[in-house]
């Protein structure tokens, strides 16, 4: 008979718990270029249903980080990493992980919005297709106009779905970005400064989105303003020559913030 303590159960039921409210976790992560270490010793939890911001001077490593939780480092032939990163406790590094497949549940929106030169329709529907989500034609118009409606797009692009992505404004074209990223139904959205090549209006919609999105998504961003920072996250990572410097609330960052590093660069002394 297998009868455990009430400690055990206890402690067993509360790491349930913790795994509940953690969508992905890097242990001791490092990561290489060639003979040049990027990262060193990464451990950081990544909460569920939060956007969780990765601040720090530049170099020290957020976008390697970020790329190591879709395994788009992997794309990059100098590149190696070790230790282990886990997305609902499974280990995303594990040689029968499918990496596409990966890659829909970890979705990604880049700093420059890169529409395919196709069609707004096109452009959402492409993933849902190839992944095998959508069976016909009214499957997938129902999940352009819901993809496009979550991200603030639809109202702006319905008349004119057939027309080319490109010809869009800057801040509509990352929008787009953001429902094609919405349309294979990501669990996690990671996002490298998706703003910096916005003005400022296009800049505070897409933030509007990032907040109305963590509803449903588990959202990472990358960004070098600080202010983003503090009005889209809940979380702060700051990172600083390949290491983590700290992590906490993100008021607490920005108010109250342990290590002097971090202090330093969210008062623009560095970086
Ligand atoms: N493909 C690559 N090949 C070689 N070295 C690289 C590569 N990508 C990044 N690095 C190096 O790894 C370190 C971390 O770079 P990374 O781009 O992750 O930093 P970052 O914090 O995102 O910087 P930034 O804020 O400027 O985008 C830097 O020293 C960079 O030069």
């Amino acid at each position: 008979m297998n009868i455990m303590s009430d400690a055990a159960v206890e402690a067993r039921l509360s790491t349930q718990e913790e795994e509940r409210d953690i969508k992905m976790r890097a242990r001791g992560v490092s990561v290489f270029y060639g003979q040049k270490q990027a990262l060193f010793g990464v451990d950081l939890e990544i909460p569920r249903h939060a956007v969780m911001a990765l601040i720090g001077p530049s170099g020290c490593g957020k976008s390697t980080f970020m790329r190591c939780l879709n395994r788009m480092n992997d794309t990059i032939d100098s590149c190696r990493i070790v230790g282990d990163v886990t997305l609902d406790a499974e280990d995303i590094y594990d040689p029968a992980i499918d990496v596409v497949e990966l890659r829909a549940r970890v979705g990604m929106v880049f700093q420059k919005p890169n529409p395919f030169p196709k069609s707004i329709y096109e452009n959402v529907a492409y993933g849902p297709r190839i992944h095998g989500l959508v069976r016909n034609r009214q499957e997938t118009d129902e999940v352009v106009e819901r993809s496009l409606t979550r991200a603030g797009l639809f109202k702006e692009v319905k008349d004119r779905l057939h027309e080319p992505g490109t010809g869009l404004s800057g801040g509509q074209q990352q929008r787009l970005c953001i429902a094609r990223a919405i349309a294979v139904s990501p669990e996690v959205i990671l996002m490298d400064e998706p703003c910096s090549a916005l003005d400022p209006i296009a800049t505070a919609t897409v933030e509007e989105l990032i907040h109305e999105l963590r509803e449903n998504f588990t959202i990472v961003i990358v960004t070098h303003s600080m202010q983003q920072a503090a009005r889209v996250s809940q979380r702060t990572a700051m990172f600083h020559l390949g290491n983590l410097v700290e992590e906490a609330d993100t008021d607490k960052i920005f108010t109250n913030p342990e290590d002097p590093l971090t202090q330093d660069y969210i008062t623009g002394r560095f970086g």
